[in-house]
Order: C-alpha cells, then sequence, then structure tokens
C-alpha cells in the first residue's frame, strides 16, 4: 500500500539536496535557478494538470498531477517547508471542520 511516507521520504531527499551541487541533480539545479524558476515550474505544472482534466485522459492527469505536487514540494523545500506543514495544516482544518460539524448537530 502507498502511503503519505512517500511523501516524507520525497521531502527528505528534496532537503537533502538543498547542499548538493547543481550539476549533480534536476532538483539542485533547479534550486540553484532560485525561486522564480521554481514558481515557473509550478505554474507549467499547474495549467498542463487543467489541460489533462480536460482531455479527460485519466492516467495523464495523474502524471500532471505527480509532477505539480512535486514541484510544489520543491518549492516548499526551498523555503524550509516540507509536506508534513501542509499535512499538519490539513489535519488542523479537518479538527476546525469537526468541530464545526458538532457545533451543527447540536441542537439550539
Ligand atoms: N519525483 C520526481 C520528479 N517528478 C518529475 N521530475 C522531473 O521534473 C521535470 C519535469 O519537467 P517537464 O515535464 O516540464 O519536462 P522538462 O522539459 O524535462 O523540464 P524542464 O527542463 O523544462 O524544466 C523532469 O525533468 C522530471 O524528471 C522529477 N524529478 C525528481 N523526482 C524525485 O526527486 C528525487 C530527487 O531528484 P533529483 O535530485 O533531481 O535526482 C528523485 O529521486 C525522484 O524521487
Amino acid at each position: 500500500m502507498i502511503s503519505a511516507e512517500i511523501l516524507e521520504r520525497l521531502s527528505q531527499t528534496l532537503a537533502e539536496r538543498r547542499q548538493a551541487d547543481p550539476s549533480s541533480s534536476y532538483v539542485a539545479k533547479l534550486y540553484s535557478k532560485g525561486q522564480e524558476a521554481i514558481l515557473k515550474k509550478v505554474g507549467e505544472e499547474a495549467v498542463e494538470t487543467i489541460m489533462a482534466a480536460k482531455d479527460g485522459d485519466k492516467l495523464h492527469l495523474v502524471r500532471e498531477v505527480a509532477d505539480l505536487w512535486f514541484h510544489t514540494l520543491v518549492l516548499l523545500a526551498h523555503e524550509g517547508l516540507s509536506s508534513e506543514d501542509v499535512l499538519a495544516e490539513l489535519a488542523r482544518r479537518e479538527g476546525i471542520s469537526g468541530i464545526e460539524e458538532k457545533a451543527a448537530r447540536k441542537p439550539a
């Protein structure tokens, strides 16, 4: 079973690449180009995701979303953040919506 551990492993690798020689890997090279280049890749992958969804080809859509997730993880790592920060935010929201749901169910 594929789990959230893959995000942790990838985040770890992306954090390690911050010290790597730019010529040694795609990620290290992208870091060396700076935030603008990373944001450009995120934008491109977002557009490609939209186009794949409109195509109706599910495999293509999954691959483009994987590219988009990957490049947003590169962005997070470049900013000193990781998938864990986003997962914590989603967990926090789940907690909030749980509270809101309970409040809505409570008789007035
Ligand atoms: N998951 C990925 C991953 N997904 C996509 N990509 C790369 O992201 C790029 C996507 O760019 P495009 O599709 O736009 O194609 P492109 O024309 O090659 O891109 P550009 O040169 O124009 O930027 C490709 O070069 C892909 O190889 C990835 N590169 C790396 N990883 C993971 O990141 C880890 C560390 O990567 P490196 O440090 O680069 O080895 C690897 O072990 C992998 O697990």
